[in-house]
């Protein structure tokens, strides 16, 4: 079940605005609406937000970030459409309901911290506990918790005044993790922070919500940023969502031309790592696999190289079509294969960092997990095309090397 799913979720500003509501849907658009007096910030929104996911809403500054989030925390009532959040319809909830449901379901981090300045680091990170009457020790246990969490152990005793921007950024953060809740609503919460600070921020938080698992819908309008953190993206404009997908979807799929041009100038290889565009391989092969068989595989992928791994995945080399075409014209009977220069890579290295990678062998790389096992593969030619965005014929480039053979398994 979704943790925050939005159906046609829509907010006009002005008078009557139920009257824009219809206008929308009878065809009128954004700016005739305006000449009317209604500003239509967020046009038939419809999301969902899935448990432990970082889905990111990106947009340029008026694009109805900000209106689509304060709907979402309750402090904004949606003109049209409906809101659930838990599987609760919070629509239209009283403020009773409301303060409720921010004080157990929701928190919210904010781009300009709003610490409060005469309490210390400690009670601004525990102050959602004491809103929720919470007594003063266990506030202070789960306080310095959270702020170990986000790497303050020990500043609880200061003043927000005493810390830099990234570590008071860092207590608004504790503050939300304080408050226990599954969902943390992010709005702008690292754009007023230098670079550097900026990127540590951003790791910190993809490291915490792989430990925690919290549902966070961060906004931005970075779009470097929303690339970084988001699982899913929502690419906004003029009040509407206007594409939903991956990182990896919205740089090879954009659903309009506002959306390539939005993505043109990206540096694509810093933002698609080697998870995002490894290839299952294609061909399973059995442990006794001599030449012969090998060199058939090759030709019927069109491969030049074949990753040969073992029993547990572990990436023993490579066996080249040239090796190949030796060993089966002097009969031998092992696969001639090559341990040297053979790359493994991790799923999360950016493409970027595996071009010299390519250069230095014709073979696929192979992507292995943590635990050196190969969990994909990545052709050499979907490493080249990487460098010049799709063209229309040949989205991926061709998969033809992403040939494998591997002895788990019986002979083909
Ligand atoms: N309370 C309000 N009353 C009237 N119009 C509003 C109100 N809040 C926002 N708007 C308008 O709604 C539109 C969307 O604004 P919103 O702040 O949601 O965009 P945003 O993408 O968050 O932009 P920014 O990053 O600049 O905050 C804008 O045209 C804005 O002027």
């Amino acid at each position: 079940m979704p943790v925050i799913e939005a159906k046609g979720l829509t907010k006009i500003f002005g008078r009557k605005p139920q009257r824009g509501v219809r206008m929308l849907a009878e065809g009128t658009d954004r700016e005739q609406l305006r000449r009317e007096g209604l500003t239509a910030a967020v046009i038939n929104a419809t999301f969902d937000v899935q448990p432990g996911e970082i889905f990111v809403v990106m947009g340029l500054s008026g694009s109805g970030k900000s209106t689509l989030i304060r709907m979402i925390n309750g402090l904004l009532e949606p003109t049209d459409g409906t809101l659930r959040i838990g599987g609760e319809d919070v629509t239209h909830l009283s403020a009773a309901g409301l303060r409720e449901m921010r004080r157990t379901k929701v928190s919210m981090v904010f781009q300009h911290f709003a610490l409060l300045p005469h309490r210390t680091v400690g009670e601004n990170a525990a102050y959602a506990l004491e809103l929720r009457g919470v007594n003063r020790a266990d506030r202070q246990r789960a306080g310095e918790e959270a702020l170990a969490l986000v790497g303050l152990k020990g500043w609880g005793g200061h003043l927000p005044s005493e810390l830099s921007g990234g570590m008071r950024q860092r207590v608004g953060l504790a503050r939300a993790l304080a408050a226990g809740t599954d969902i943390m609503l992010m709005d702008e919460a690292f754009s007023a922070l230098d670079p550097l600070i900026r990127k540590e921020m951003q790791d910190q938080l993809l490291e915490l919500q792989s430990e925690l698992g919290k549902t966070i819908l961060f906004i931005t309008h970075d779009l470097n940023e929303a690339m970084r953190l988001g699982e899913r993206i929502a690419m906004m404009r003029d009040g509407r969502i206007v594409q939903v997908g991956s990182a990896e979807e919205i740089l090879n799929e954009p659903a309009n031309d506002y959306v390539s041009q939005f993505v043109a100038d990206v540096d694509r290889t810093r933002v698609l790592t080697a998870g995002a565009v490894m290839e299952r391989p294609v061909a399973v092969v059995g442990p006794k696999t001599g030449p012969k068989a090998a060199h058939r595989l090759m030709r019927e992928h069109q491969t030049q190289a074949l990753l040969v791994v073992s029993n547990d995945r572990r990436v023993r080399g490579v066996v080249y079509e040239e090796d190949i075409a030796e060993a089966v014209r002097a009969g031998v009977e092992a696969l001639p294969l090559r341990t040297e220069g053979v790359a493994q890579v991790s799923p999360d290295d950016f493409l970027a960092d595996l071009f010299q990678h390519a250069a230095a062998t014709r073979a696929p790389l192979a992507v292995v997990n943590e635990a050196g096992a190969l969990v994909g593969i990545i052709p050499r030619v979907t490493l080249l095309s990487a460098l010049t965005p799709p063209s229309v014929d040949d989205p991926r480039g061709d998969g033809a090397e992403a040939a494998l053979e591997t002895t788990a398994g019986g002979a083909r």
